[in-house]
């Protein structure tokens, strides 16, 4: 069954507008979502705790920033959009003893409720609004009176109207401008997890990396087994978003496009889609959900060694030398505040 889509006709911005709104955390989606709400006419405070590094930018742009407590105190829609590892303890600590009944509980990624490591009351509307981009192409987008896609989902329904404000959220960032379809915390949560893992960051990094290797371990130049490897997967996937696989393939040639249909399954074979099954049963039962939060509770040893390694493969120091001869490519995300 087709998802339900919703566009700016189907939302009521007043709702929100009529609402004060707390947004905790000020990164990639809180940024973004405060000073869009902003903008759309909505009362935002940003939530963040003494010390935070995100405070100053906040102010800077014209936000009021109180402590998590203090914002969740003064809202009644409280979007958490720290990282999610941290989510509960925020939750637990500063959000809970003020979640009163009636208000709105939101969130831009649904892991915590997913695996159970938030239980809201039941008198409170639980949401997701999740932009399906990063937050600083949701800002852009908004500015340029465009908007990214976006997720909604209701976990709970206490006042009977959770929809609605989840709606009018989403118009107050750009979301209904471009569309914003209807899903579950279980599917976001459980897809998105997959996604990351198994094909956008996980799969991809690890095919960019060993094409990368079985080049230079062959001999053959670092430079060029970067262009190859990493520098045109750009090309490549810019033409599989504008028009899908048969565009990449259209532009591609005809040499590219047979050696894609005779090795591609070579290196993706059944193998790998069992151990994609596996990396799925594994979201699924809540081991993925329990070992993050067990590694971030023992200090995060093995994600700071993995990070490390990451950082040293030596396609980071020919990316980066190589980068450098491109002014076009090497630049710093820019806040578009
Ligand atoms: N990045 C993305 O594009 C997407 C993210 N999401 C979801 O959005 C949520 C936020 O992710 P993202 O924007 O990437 O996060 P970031 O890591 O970019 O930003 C986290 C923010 O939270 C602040 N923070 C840290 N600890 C606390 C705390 N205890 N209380 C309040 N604020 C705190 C950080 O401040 P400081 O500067 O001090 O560290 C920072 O401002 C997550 O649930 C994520 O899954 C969903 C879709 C896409
Ligand atoms: C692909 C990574 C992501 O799921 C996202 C930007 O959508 C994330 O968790 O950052
Ligand atoms: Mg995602
Ligand atoms: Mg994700």
């Amino acid at each position: 069954m087709p998802a339900e889509v919703f566009y700016d006709d189907d939302a009521d911005l007043s709702l929100i507008q009529g609402r004060k709104v707390a947004v905790l955390g000020y990164g990639s989606q809180g940024h973004a979502h405060a000073l869009s709400l902003r903008d759309s006419g909505v009362d935002v405070r940003i939530g963040l705790p003494e010390g935070s590094k995100s405070r100053a930018k906040a102010e800077e742009q014209g936000l009021r920033v109180l402590s998590p407590a203090e914002a969740s105190a003064e809202a009644d829609v409280i979007m958490i959009l720290a990282p999610d590892t941290v989510q509960r303890s925020l939750y637990a600590d500063h959000v809970a003893p003020n979640l009163t009944a009636g208000k709105a509980l939101f969130f831009g990624h649904g892991l915590n409720i997913r695996f159970g490591l938030i239980t809201p009351p039941a008198d409170v509307d639980v949401c997701m609004v999740a932009p399906k981009g990063p937050g600083h192409l949701v800002r852009r987008q908004f500015v340029d009176g465009k908007g990214v896609p976006c997720l909604i989902a209701i976990e709970q329904d206490a006042t009977g109207n959770a929809q609605a404000l989840a709606l009018a959220y989403a118009a107050g960032i750009g979301g209904t401008r471009a569309g914003v379809i209807k899903t579950t915390f279980k599917e976001e949560t459980e897809t998105d997890l997959f996604g990351e893992q198994a094909v956008l960051c996980g799969g991809a990094s690890a095919l960019v990396q060993t094409g990368f290797e079985v080049l230079t371990e062959a001999g053959y130049a670092p430079e060029i087994a970067y262009f190859e490897c990493l520098h045109e997967l750009k090309l490549i996937v810019d033409l599989m978003y504008e028009g899908g696989i048969a565009r990449m393939r259209y532009s591609v040639s005809d040499t590219a496009e047979y050696g894609d249909y005779t090795r591609g399954p070579r290196v993706i074979d059944a193998r790998v889609k069992e151990e994609m099954k596996r990396i799925l049963s594994e979201i699924q039962s809540g081991e993925f959900a329990r070992e993050l939060i067990a590694e971030d509770d023992a200090g995060r040893p093995n994600f700071t060694k993995y990070r490390e390694q990451g950082a040293n493969h030596p396609i980071e120091e020919t990316g980066k030398q190589l980068r450098s001869m491109m002014s076009w490519v090497d630049r710093p995300i820019t806040e578009t505040a």
